[in-house]
C-alpha cells in the first residue's frame, strides 16, 4: 500500500515526509524533486517569505545509490526562516515573554483552529494550517512523478484565470487541438499560462490587487498524459478515481472548487454534445473523438488525458485587513491582523495540484499493478496492458 505522512510547522526547523510503498529499485533524483519545489515557490503574487526560502530535499532514509530500497523513504526540507523564529518556536519552555496572536483573520484557520484545539495563542494554529505544508506534498509528488515517468505518465498544470481575467468552461475543441493549444509555451511563461497576452493581463490584475492591499484567487488546470486504461473502480464509492482526485485536489488550502473534464460546462448542454465518441484504431488501440469526460468514465481511466480544473479562493491575509474579533477579549474590532503574505497563489497551487494528481495516480497504479520491486511492477504493467 502506498501512503505518506508529513510533519512540520511553518516556522519550525524543517518539514519532514515519510513515504511508504514505492517499489524497490526505482531510480530517484533529488534534483527532479527540487525543480518542482522551486516551481512551487515561484509565479507572480508570492510574498517576502519566498525570498528567504530555497526549498530543497535531503534524503534521510529509504534511498541508496540513487535507487529506492523498498523501505520507508524519509525526506526533509529545511526552513531557512527558522533562525528568525528559533526562540518564538522553541520546543522547550522559554523565559522570555512571546507576544500572542489573538486577532483572527477571516478566511484562514485562525478562528476555527483556535476554538477546536483550545489555543489562546493563534500562532499555535497558524504554524500548521499555513500552506508551508504544501512544500512537503510537492516533494512527495516529485517522487511519484519519477515513478509515473517509468510508465510514460506525465502531469502538468497551467493557470487558466486570475480573479476575473481568463477562463472559459466550454472549450469545444478536439483533444488534439486542445493539447496543442494548451502546452505551447506553457513551460516558458512564469505564470504557466498558455496565452502570453492573457498572462500579461493576469499579472496586471495581481499587481492591482497588491496596490489595493487586497488578494486574488483564480483557476488552474492540471492534466495527466499517458495514463493507461483501467485505473480506479466503480465498485465502491471511495475507489472511484474521480472521487480520489476530488479529495486530493480539494485538500489544497484555499481550493474551493474542482471539476473534471467539461465539468460544470457539461451541465449546460445536452448529452449529444457531451459524451465522447469511442473509436478503435487499426493498430488495435482505443481513442475518443473528444475528452469531455476528462479521461475518467465510471470512476475508471479511459486512456485519454485526465483533466481537472481547480478553483482557488483569494488568500485571507489582506494588507488592508477586514473587521474581525479579538479572541482574548471577545471584542469586535475594525481590523484583523496582517502579517507578511502572498497576494496570489494560483500558479503555486497549480504545482501542488500536479503533486496531488501524481500521488493519486501512483496510488491507483500500484493498486492495479502492485509489485515490491520496479521490475515486478513493470512486468505486471506490461502483461496487463497486453
Ligand atoms: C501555496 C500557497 C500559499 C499560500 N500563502 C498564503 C499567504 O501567504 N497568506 C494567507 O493568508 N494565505 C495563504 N494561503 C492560503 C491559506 O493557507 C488558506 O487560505 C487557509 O488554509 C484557509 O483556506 P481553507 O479554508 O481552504 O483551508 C496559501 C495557500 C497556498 C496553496
Ligand atoms: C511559507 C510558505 O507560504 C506561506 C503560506 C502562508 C499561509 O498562511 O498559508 C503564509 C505565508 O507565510 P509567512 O507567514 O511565513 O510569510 C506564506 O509565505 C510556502 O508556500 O512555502
Amino acid at each position: 500500500m502506498f501512503r505518506f505522512l508529513t510533519a512540520g510547522e511553518s516556522h519550525g526547523p524543517c518539514l519532514t515526509m515519510i513515504v511508504e510503498g514505492l517499489p524497490a529499485g526505482l531510480p530517484v533524483e533529488k534534483t527532479i524533486v527540487d525543480v518542482d519545489l522551486r516551481r512551487r515557490q515561484g509565479g507572480y503574487g508570492r510574498g517576502g517569505r519566498m525570498k528567504i526560502e530555497k526549498d530543497a530535499i535531503r534524503f534521510l532514509a529509504g534511498v541508496r545509490h540513487g535507487k529506492t530500497l523498498g523501505s520507508p523513504i524519509t525526506m526533509q526540507i529545511e526552513n531557512l526562516d527558522w533562525p528568525n523564529w528559533e526562540e518564538r518556536m522553541s520546543a522547550a519552555p522559554i523565559e522570555a515573554e512571546v507576544e500572542e496572536v489573538t486577532r483572527v483573520r477571516p478566511g484562514h484557520a485562525d478562528f476555527t483552529g483556535s476554538i477546536k484545539y483550545g489555543h489562546d495563542d493563534v500562532r499555535n494554529v497558524i504554524e500548521r494550517s499555513s500552506s508551508r505544508e504544501t512544500a512537503s506534498r510537492v516533494a512527495v509528488g516529485g517522487l511519484c512523478r519519477q515513478f509515473l515517468s517509468q510508465f510514460g505518465i506525465t502531469v502538468r498544470s497551467h493557470v487558466l484565470s486570475v480573479a476575473d481575467i481568463g477562463y472559459t468552461t466550454e472549450r469545444g475543441m478536439t483533444q488534439d487541438a486542445y493539447n496543442d493549444s494548451l502546452w505551447n509555451a506553457v513551460e516558458e511563461s512564469p505564470m504557466r499560462c498558455a496565452d502570453a497576452e492573457l498572462t500579461e493581463k493576469m499579472i496586471a490584475r495581481i499587481l492591482e490587487a497588491k496596490r489595493n492591499g487586497d488578494t486574488c484567487g483564480g483557476v488552474f488546470e492540471v492534466v495527466a498524459f499517458g495514463v493507461p486504461i483501467g485505473l480506479g473502480s466503480f465498485s465502491q464509492w471511495d475507489r472511484r478515481l474521480s472521487a480520489r482526485l476530488g479529495q486530493a485536489l480539494m485538500s489544497i488550502p484555499s481550493v474551493k472548487a474542482m471539476e473534471i473534464g467539461a465539468g460544470f460546462g457539461a451541465t449546460r448542454v445536452t448529452g449529444s454534445h457531451v459524451h465522447d465518441v469511442l473509436r478503435h484504431a487499426e493498430d488495435g488501440s482505443w481513442y475518443h473523438l473528444s475528452n469531455n469526460a476528462g479521461g475518467i468514465e465510471g470512476g475508471i481511466t479511459n486512456g485519454e488525458p485526465i483533466v481537472a480544473r481547480v478553483g482557488v479562493k483569494p488568500i485571507p491575509s489582506l494588507a488592508h485587513p477586514l473587521p474581525s474579533v479579538d479572541l482574548s477579549t471577545g471584542e469586535n474590532i475594525d481590523q484583523s491582523r496582517y502579517e507578511r503574505s502572498d497576494v496570489c497563489v494560483v500558479p503555486a497551487a497549480g504545482v501542488v495540484g500536479e503533486a496531488m494528481m501524481a500521488i493519486v495516480l501512483t496510488e491507483a497504479l500500484l493498486d492495479k499493478y502492485a509489485g515490491d520491486s520496479l521490475t515486478e511492477t513493470m512486468r505486471n504493467y506490461h502483461s496487463g496492458r497486453k
